[in-house]
């Protein structure tokens, strides 16, 4: 919708032809986003040919989906068409960021990247936000953020690619970690105290990979990861809760996306590699994957012997 703000032909291509049909026929999308009509300048399509004559695509589909999604539209995508990720992962196995993955399976593409707070029904709603639009060259990301921006959708260019891509991934991790201290009835202070070692750990990985402070201080580290662990309209938090009320990890999305589930592992692996410590990330990946319990990992993170705080 905001791609179609003063806009028509914007093409949305989905990858079930029954759903697309269903949104075609009904303009709005009754399962996600109740209430909230597609712009008529939206025009579904289960063809993929149909985005052959687009120069910007904005690939919003799961992580882990990415490569099978990119690979595709590689045949369709003309040579030097804008790719913009929007998705929040990191692939599992690979261990590969999503500009990586998009780089390898749509090498024709310029890639960008865009992440910061944004619930989808807010924006659907004209609610007002910022987030960053990430392009290694910084023209690209100058004119995608004057494209894409509307009154209440505000783009901020940055050109530290990898450190807004690290900061959506790691921001949901986090989340889950803050859905489980709401989920105890730990309190304000403990979600506060969480976010703030929680970006310690994002701003540690951060430094090991090069990216700059001010990229993870902006909108698509703190400003994304304030949002989702202090919302219960976030998926990663609500799986968190869910978790802390004694569900199992499977059972506990809901049938819904949680990045952070997956993102997890590779987040903690990939710290490991580096000598990094994220004690909380890693708590989070030893309860999805069974190996403690809420109370033990709770009990784990009050334990840490005690240090200098940075
Ligand atoms: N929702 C939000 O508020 C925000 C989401 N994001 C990020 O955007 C990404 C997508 O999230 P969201 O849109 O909520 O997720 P959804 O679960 O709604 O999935 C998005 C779309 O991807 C489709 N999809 C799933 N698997 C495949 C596949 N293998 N091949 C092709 N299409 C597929 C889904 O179709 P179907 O379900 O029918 O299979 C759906 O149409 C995530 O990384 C998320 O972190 C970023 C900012 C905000
Ligand atoms: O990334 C998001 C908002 O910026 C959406 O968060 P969830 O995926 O946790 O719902």
């Amino acid at each position: 919708n905001v791609a179609a703000t003063g806009r028509s032909g914007v093409v949305l291509w989905g990858h079930r032809p029954e759903h697309v049909a269903a949104l075609a026929r009904e303009r709005e999308n009754r399962a996600a986003l109740p209430g909230l009509p597609l712009a008529a300048g939206v025009a579904p399509s289960a063809d993929l040919a149909s985005v052959a004559a687009a120069s910007v695509l904005l690939g919003v589909v799961p992580a882990q989906a990415m490569r099978e999604v990119v690979r595709r539209l590689a045949p369709h995508v003309s040579p030097g068409a804008v790719f913009i990720i929007c998705a929040k992962g990191i692939e599992r196995g690979t261990r590969r960021f999503m500009s990586e993955v998009v780089a390898e399976e749509l090498p024709q593409a310029q890639i960008a990247v865009l992440s910061g707070p944004s619930f989808a029904a807010d924006v659907c709603r004209g609610l007002p936000t910022a987030v960053t639009l990430a392009a290694e060259d910084e023209e690209l990301a100058r004119r995608l953020c004057e494209l894409l921006s509307t009154r209440s959708f505000r783009l901020y260019r940055s050109t530290d690619l990898r450190g807004v891509e690290l900061g959506g991934a790691a921001k949901n991790v986090l989340a889950i970690a803050a859905g489980m201290a709401e989920g105890r009835a730990l309190g304000a202070s403990a979600r506060a105290a969480l976010i703030a070692r929680g970006f310690a750990e994002l701003m540690r990985l951060g430094k090991s990979f090069g990216v700059r402070q001010e990229t993870l201080m902006g909108l698509s580290g703190l400003g994304d990861l304030v949002l989702t662990c202090g919302s219960a309209q976030s998926r990663n938090f609500a799986l968190g809760a869910a978790l802390a009320s004694g569900e199992a990890p499977l059972a506990a999305t809901h049938g819904k996306l949680a990045e952070g589930a997956f993102t997890a592992a590779a987040l903690v692996e990939m710290a490991r590699e580096r000598g990094v410590e994220i004690p909380i990330a890693e708590a989070v990946d030893a309860i999805l994957t069974g190996r403690i319990d809420v109370d033990q990992a709770i009990e784990a993170l009050l334990m840490r012997p005690l240090k200098a705080e940075a």
